[in-house]
This record gives structure tokens, sequence and C-alpha cells, in this order.
């Protein structure tokens, strides 16, 4: 199962009587345990897409499956347990809450998905340590550098430990050799803990990185490129097929 299908989905933005067609057409499959981006100039419908991925907005056409579920056809309050459970997200300005610290920021999805007391201390206290900030757990937000708050979203994103996790443009409010330590955390993460993430970057550094890269252009796939000799390392049986593949 893939971790995201999409079919013919399409998003347009209605300003008044003005539309804004942001998605047509696009039909993908998001291969399972791999690093994918979605690149893109700026307005060609990354973050719109990220969005529908993340069942923040729903489409006009076509279908979404997360984790083999048609997430349109799901009530509200079913959607957003799904997402608190099976989806971590990660923004490029952080979005953490400033009047908590690092380690309640980590904890607050486990909250929101009704974890036990002991299993969030042993949750947070492992992410703390895997991102480097066991030191800075006590920390408000504005009491860390920008890579140190983008360490703790990443362990945020991975608290409930969800399948997949999206990050929209997640080093570009970072330095260049910040933006690397970042990437190169997520590299990690995403192995160890076996999941799918799909960024939306321009970042070359990001792009390097990636094992497959989704080329979007005014809201439409115009290239996929995959580099199957990464993907071999990382790609659990079963899922190498993909569909939409162009060039
Ligand atoms: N809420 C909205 N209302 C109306 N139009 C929108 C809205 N959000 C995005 N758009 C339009 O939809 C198109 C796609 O926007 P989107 O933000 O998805 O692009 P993007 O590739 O993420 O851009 P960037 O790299 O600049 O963030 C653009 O033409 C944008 O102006």
């Amino acid at each position: 199962m893939h971790p995201v299908s999409l079919c013919n989905v399409g998003k347009v933005y209605r300003l008044g009587a003005v539309e804004v067609p942001a998605l047509s057409d696009i039909t993908l499959d998001i291969r399972r345990g791999v690093f994918t981006v979605i690149s893109g100039p700026s307005g060609s419908g990354k973050t719109t897409l990220l969005n529908l991925i993340g069942c923040i907005d729903t489409p006009d056409q076509g279908e979404i499956r997360v984790a083999g579920r048609a997430v349109q056809s799901m009530p509200d309050d079913e959607l957003s347990d799904f997402r608190a459970r099976h989806i971590g997200f990660i923004f490029q300005s952080f979005n953490l809450i400033p009047v908590l610290s690092a380690y309640e920021n980590i904890e607050y999805p486990l909250h929101l998905a009704k974890v036990g007391a002991a299993e969030r201390r042993r949750r947070v206290q492992a992410l703390l340590e895997a991102v480097g900030l066991e030191s800075r757990r006590n920390n408000l937000p504005a009491q860390l550098s920008g890579g140190q708050r983008q360490r703790v979203a990443i362990a945020r994103a991975l608290a409930t430990a969800p399948g997949l996790v999206l990050a929209d443009e997640p080093t570009a409010n970072l330095d260049s050799q910040t933006g690397a330590e970042i990437i190169a955390l997520m590299r990690r993460m995403q192995r160890e803990q076996d999941v799918s993430f799909v960024f939306s970057s321009h970042d070359p550094q990001v792009h390097a990185e990636a094992d497959d890269v989704i080329f979007i252009r005014d809201g439409r796939i115009v290239g996929v490129e995959l580099k199957r000799e990464v993907a071999r390392e990382v790609v659990r049986e079963g899922a190498l097929e993909v569909q939409g593949e162009r060039s």
C-alpha cells in the first residue's frame, strides 16, 4: 500500500468571482519509506498539494488516499483523529506553541492522540535525545535558535510515530549550514523510524538528499525523477511500483 495516492486531483481557489486554478489532474503514488520532494517555482502549487495530502484542505476533483483510506469521504471528527495519528507536519516557520517548552511542544500531539503519561514521557525523552536537544528541554521556542526550533518541530512531527511526515519548505528560514544539518537529521529520522517524508522545496540541498523528486509547474506534474539506486536501500519489499512516472 502506498502512503499517499492521488488520482486526477484538482483544486481551484475562488476569490469572489475569480477562479484561481492551483492544481490540475494530479495523479501520483508516493512510495513508502522514502524521501520525496515536490519541486517547483513559486506559485506552482506545492503548498496546495501538501495541504491536500495532509487533509488540511479538500480537492475539488479526484480522489486522495492516505494510508489506504479515502480521506475526503471521512467525517470531520474521524478525519482530525486520523490526521493526528497518521500524519506529522513540519513548517518553514516552525509553528511551535510559544508558551510551551521544547519538551511540552513535542508532547503536545501525544496529548491529542490520548497517549498515557508514562508513554508520553518515554517518547518525548527519546525524541529529545534523538534530535540532540536534551539540554534545552525546558527552553521556550523564543529561547532557541532557528535550527533548534526546527529540531523541536521534527521531534514533534514524529512524536505519534506517524507513517507520513509532510514538510513545507523546512529549510527556507535557515542558513545553509543549519539547513544541511536539519536535512541530515530528517534523513536519519526517516530511515530509523521507517516513515515516508514528503517535502516541498526548491532548496538544492534538499533535492540532493531526495529519493524521489516530483516536479510541478502551473499546478501540473511535469516530471518525476526516481533515484532508484538510493531507493533500493530504503524501500521495503513490494513498494517499488510507481504510477505517474513522467519525464
Ligand atoms: N488561499 C488562496 N486563495 C487564492 N489563491 C491561492 C490561495 N493559496 C494559493 N493560491 C494560489 O494558488 C497557486 C498555488 O499556490 P501555492 O501556495 O500552492 O504555491 P507554492 O508552489 O507553494 O508557492 P511558494 O513556493 O511561493 O510557496 C498560486 O497561484 C497562488 O496564488
